[in-house]
């Protein structure tokens, strides 16, 4: 009898063994399976790529094995980070949708339709159609990535367009990241009876850095000759990342080391970034956006603002290599009378540009060499539509370093963030089913792969519980 019961006690724990391992191996796959194209304006032949596989990309399933995972997520899935300038939302549209999904609720429906149909929303919000991602597969399902801005500064008008297109009567949960997820949780969950569901911003960063690479054969690039007139966008083979830096330059700076897929620390900073351009620019030159400060940067001469070497030296100083034409003292003609008055707007909204950017490029130089990493991701919004930038980083970066160091850009510069943060609603959720399936594995014995759980508890503080699920489509 006693044998009886030990091989019985040994065949149920193999049992077990197994569908974890079954449920491990599934998790990795649903995980991982995400292919996608991006419907850029850049994507030269040249570009086109192949790539080494990584544990995460490349993998496929047949659709009934994760619509167990990720059905249960309910539309619409969305991941928000407001940032101290920007707010910026990633917003998944599926396209594999099941009758029952066709017959949505009505408010789903005119939400889908208005993001999707327009490009602009309100004075202030833009979707980047140009960024537009189709054919992604996110959680087992199979759809459009849209990318939509909007600044900080105008969140109450967000949330009252937001409360226009019914999403207040719609209980959910929004998966939030950036300092406004929880600055502004009371208005959202007030206005919209929305809960956020926090993640940390820079967890959410590199998820995001980590699956749009993976995801976007033209992702990473870096430029060529950046000195010269014809500088060219060249596409990075980034597929063997680890270990690279991010410099994340959005109002302020956050430099990171990341070690391995989803490990960094967070090495420095400076509160000389994006903000600190714009805020400047607008003192000194009288400009509204961003877009009129970096218009003007273009029509400008630094050299009528800043002191270089030449100025001092009549030349360059030989002695320590410095470049007469190397930019000695920022700002530093602006102390004469005379200067000040011939100085043009234009002008300095350059040198405004021209020494933040620089700065940020020693402070990142030093951070790479001190921490031994050659490879340099510089993104965030401070980038967008801005080669001035691109171009004197790249080549800081590699005239500084003498060619040990490179610079490099992502296409989707400040949308990291949102995308991190909405994968997270997804894996959280499946990770939540996969725990519920295992306890039930060891406490009864049977596997439940339906995806069916318990009702889930509901939490705003963005900790271990998963995001509730909505009672729109499903
Ligand atoms: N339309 C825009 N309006 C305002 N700033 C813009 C705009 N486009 C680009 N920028 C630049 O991008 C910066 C914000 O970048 P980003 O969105 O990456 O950061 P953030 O999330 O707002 O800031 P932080 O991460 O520091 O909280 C601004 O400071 C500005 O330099
Ligand atoms: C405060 C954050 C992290 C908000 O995104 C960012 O603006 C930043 O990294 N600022 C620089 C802070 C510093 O290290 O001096």
């Amino acid at each position: 009898m006693k044998f009886l019961i030990a091989v019985c006690t040994c065949f149920s724990k193999l049992f077990v063994s197994l569908r974890k391992l079954l449920f491990g191996a599934c998790k990795l796959l649903v995980m991982g399976v995400c292919t996608s194209s991006l419907s850029s304006k850049m994507a030269p032949e040249s570009c086109v790529r192949v790539r080494k596989s990584r544990s995460y990309s490349s993998v496929s399933l047949p659709p009934s094995s994760y619509s167990m995972f990720s059905s249960s997520v309910a539309m619409p899935w969305f991941g928000l980070d407001i940032g101290g300038s920007l707010a910026k939302l990633a917003y998944f549209e599926p396209t594999d949708n099941t009758e029952a999904e066709e017959q949505e609720v009505e408010t789903l429906k005119n939400i889908r339709k208005y993001l999707k149909n327009n490009r602009s929303y309100g004075d202030t919000g833009h979707r980047d159609v140009h960024l537009q991602m189709n054919n992604v597969l996110i959680g087992g399902r199979r759809g459009s990535l849209h990318f939509i801005r909007f600044p900080t500064s105008e969140m109450a008008l967000f949330i009252e367009l937001a409360k226009s297109k019914g999403m207040a009567t719609l209980a959910s949960t929004v998966c939030a990241t950036g300092g406004g997820a929880y600055k502004f949780e009371r208005q959202f969950y007030k206005e919209l009876h929305m809960r956020l569901h926090k993640f940390d911003e820079l967890d959410s960063l590199i998820r995001g850095i980590e699956f749009m690479e993976a995801n976007n054969q033209t992702e990473c690039y870096y430029l060529e000759n950046p000195k010269s007139e014809t500088t060219e966008k060249k596409c990075y083979d980034f597929s063997d990342p680890y270990p690279f830096m991010v410099v994340n330059i959005g109002s302020g700076v956050s430099i990171l080391k990341v070690t391995a897929p989803g490990q960094f620390t967070r090495v420095s900073g400076t509160s000389l970034g994006g903000g600190t351009f714009l805020g400047l620019c607008c003192l000194l030159t009288g400009c509204t956006s961003f877009e009129e400060a970096l218009e003007l940067a273009s029509q400008g001469d630094s050299t009528k603002v800043d002191k270089l070497v030449k100025d001092i030296y009549g030349g360059g100083y030989e002695k320590f290599n410095l470049d007469g034409n190397l930019v000695a003292a920022s700002f530093g003609q602006m102390i004469s009378t005379d200067r000040r008055a011939k100085v043009r707007r234009e002008d300095l909204a350059r040198a405004t540009l021209v020494t933040i950017t620089n700065n940020i490029a020693s402070i990142a130089r030093m951070c790479a060499l001190n921490e031994k990493i050659s490879r340099v991701l510089f993104l965030g919004n401070f980038l967008r539509s801005n080669m001035i930038s691109q171009k004197l980083l790249s080549y800081g970066m590699e005239y500084w370093s003498k060619g040990a160091l490179k610079a490099l850009f992502l296409e989707h510069e400040g949308y990291f963030g949102c995308v991190g943060c909405l994968l997270e609603l997804i894996t959280q959720r499946e990770d939540y089913i996969l725990k519920e399936n295992l306890k039930n594995n060891v406490v009864n014995g049977t596997a439940t792969v339906n995806g069916t759980t318990e009702p889930l508890p509901t939490d705003v503080s963005g900790s271990s519980n998963p995001p509730e699920m909505r009672n729109g489509s499903s």
